[in-house]
């Protein structure tokens, strides 16, 4: 088992703990598809919903807040019956904004593991109004189920009453929605191959400026990030923010970072340049590569 979980596994009752031990071994980096889920359910003898509460902790040993040292955990459960977990990160130094919410890095771990829709998320706060317009951006939004410590679930449509979202700009094709730009550009780099698929797959439909960030370690691993817009623009998740909470869901330090890309359309109403730049130099003395390509 991981270091990072050695006290928030204490938290969780001992047959509980005993059947996910195993699973957090190196490679964990918060995702446990339906079959583990459902043998932590059998062994610990708990209902699915009190073993995704009882998780919480081992979410909230993912996080990176050292600003705040709130340590925030959340899992969304996708349509496929697999489950994601998030945690926040703060930049040190930086300002606010560059932040990540807990809510925001499991919707976007489950989005970049290929889920189509989210139908739970579990949080071991009640979250922000922020969240809650990030989420309102996502498939059938409204109808997600928020479940809380000591609390009655309820749908999204119940915390975000009066809801301002996609189709009051007219987008029809929410976050999580099967979509896929081409992009022109011949190259042999892997990390740049990689880069063009997610910004490919990236959702930007209020500019059209998809984009992606990967990131390289000094052993090779590579971590992406996709840009997700939102109906109200200022929670939009930039690529370089979701590729960091990618990194550090996967216990990657921000000194392992030896290389940064960032992949961007050509034909977008605004560029993410400056922002990802201010992002990267505040967690690595490297530079940002800026790769502009041309939908097909
Ligand atoms: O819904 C919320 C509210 C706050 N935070 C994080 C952001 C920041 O890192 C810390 C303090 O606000 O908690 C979340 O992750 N989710
Ligand atoms: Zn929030």
């Amino acid at each position: 088992m991981q270091d990072r979980f050695n006290h928030s596994i204490t938290l969780l009752p001992t047959p509980l703990a005993d059947a996910l031990i195993p699973m957090l071994d190196s490679h964990f980096a918060g995702h446990l598809n339906a079959q583990q889920l459902a043998t932590l359910t059998s062994a610990s003898k708990m209902s699915e919903a009190e073993v995704l509460l009882a998780l919480l902790p081992i979410a909230a040993a993912l996080a990176k807040p050292p600003i705040s040292e709130f340590y925030v955990g959340a899992i969304a459960k996708g349509k496929s019956g697999d489950i994601y977990m998030g945690a926040n990160i703060e930049l040190p130094g930086e300002a606010l904004f560059h932040s990540v919410h807990a809510e925001q890095s499991a919707i976007s771990h489950a989005w970049l593991s290929g889920e189509s829709q989210i139908v739970d998320i579990i949080v071991n706060a009640s979250p922000c109004g922020h969240c809650r317009q990030f989420m309102n951006e996502l498939v059938e939004g409204s109808k997600i189920y928020i479940h809380l410590p000591a609390q009655e679930s309820h749908p999204l449509a119940y915390y975000l009453p009066y809801a301002f979202g996609p189709k009051d700009l007219n987008v029809t094709s929410p976050l999580m929605a099967k979509q896929q730009t081409e992009f022109a550009l011949d190259s042999a780099d892997p990390m740049i191959i990689e880069g063009l698929d997610h910004a490919g797959l990236s959702y930007a439909p209020y500019t059209e400026s998809f984009a992606a960030v990967v990131l390289k370690t000094h052993d090779g691993a590579t971590y992406c990030g996709r840009y997700a817009e939102n109906a109200a623009f200022n929670p939009s998740m930039l690529p370089m923010q979701m590729a960091l909470s990618n990194l550090t869901r996967h216990n990657r330090e921000f000194s392992d970072i030896s290389r940064a890309v960032l992949i961007e359309s050509s034909q977008g109403k605004i560029s993410l340049v400056g922002a990802t730049m201010d992002a990267l130099h505040t967690v690595a003395a490297i530079e940002l590569e800026h790769i502009v390509v041309d939908p097909v």
